[in-house]
């Protein structure tokens, strides 16, 4: 059973079609790659999965319910987080601050504390600090806890940004080109992150990114898009030896001898 389904979405921009026809599912645990050249529609996919675009046709499904019409916070609510391409933090708050707010819908003592139920505020107030210490030494964070975000190195940033995202308690976590600008060192940091969290955590992972080294190495599934429309979905082997996928896309020198 899946936990994500796309079916023959459609999604088009006066007349350019950024989707055509596009179908894919995720299985539980399972860490599937999206890639295609530029203008492929990759960030399209995130767009319509997160609620910030409305496809004209087709179906999205998660966890068993519609996605479509959803207002992006309501899809977060429903346990899709995301991380962007460009950071999104707050950079003169720390580390530990940025989590937190990665917990907000986690946070009821706005309400609690109008009607003076303080104590339960406090405790609610103490369990998202546990998390958030979790969080910190699973991402390996804990030297930086105090540092603000600004000051950080750039893969640290990425990394806390990842963070943010899993402090929501997500059920499905997209990642919009994870190793976009790192360096090698950052780049193998933020791999082995991406496999503890499937490993560890089991979360379903939806990937969409350009370095072809990374989603050969981590994903379990890969789905190639040209022009909106799916060309191949597999295995990275299944992938790299399609002779369309040669042609559109990899190029020879990716091809995976078998
Ligand atoms: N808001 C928009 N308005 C008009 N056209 C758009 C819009 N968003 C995307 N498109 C078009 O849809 C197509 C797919 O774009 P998309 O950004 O999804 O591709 P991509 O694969 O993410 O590209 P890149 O790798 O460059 O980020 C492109 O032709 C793009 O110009």
């Amino acid at each position: 059973m899946s936990i994500l389904t796309f079916d023959d979405v459609m999604l088009s921009f006066d007349g350019v079609r950024a989707l055509d026809g596009v179908s894919f599912s995720v299985d539980p645990g399972e860490l599937f790659a999206v890639i295609g050249p530029n203008g492929a529609g990759k960030t399209s996919i995130f767009n319509v999965l997160s609620g910030v675009y409305r496809p004209q046709r087709g179906t999205v499904r998660f966890d068993g319910v519609s996605l479509l019409g959803r207002r992006p916070h309501q899809i977060a609510r429903l346990g899709v987080a995301r991380t962007f391409q460009n950071i999104e933090l707050f950079s003169n708050l720390t580390v530990l601050d940025n989590l937190m707010l990665g917990r907000h819908h986690h946070h009821p003592y706005g309400v609690l504390a109008a009607f003076g139920w303080i104590g339960k505020a406090r405790r609610s107030e103490l369990a998202n600090r546990h998390a958030v210490e979790e969080i910190v030494d699973f991402l390996e964070l804990a030297q930086w806890r105090r540092h603000p975000v600004g000051l950080l190195p750039y893969g640290v940033q990425k990394r806390v940004e990842l963070g943010r995202a899993l402090a929501a308690e997500p059920k499905l976590l997209l990642l919009d080109e994870p190793v976009a600008g790192m360096n090698q060192e950052e780049t193998e940091d933020m791999a082995r992150f991406i496999l503890d969290i499937r490993d560890d955590l089991g979360l379903p992972m939806v990937m969409v990114e350009h370095d072809m080294g990374l989603v050969m190495d981590l994903a379990d599934r890969i789905m190639v898009i040209d022009f909106g429309r799916p060309i191949r979905t597999g295995t990275p082997t299944e992938v790299a030896t399609d002779p369309d996928v040669i042609r559109a896309y990899l190029g020879e020198e990716h091809r995976v001898e078998s």
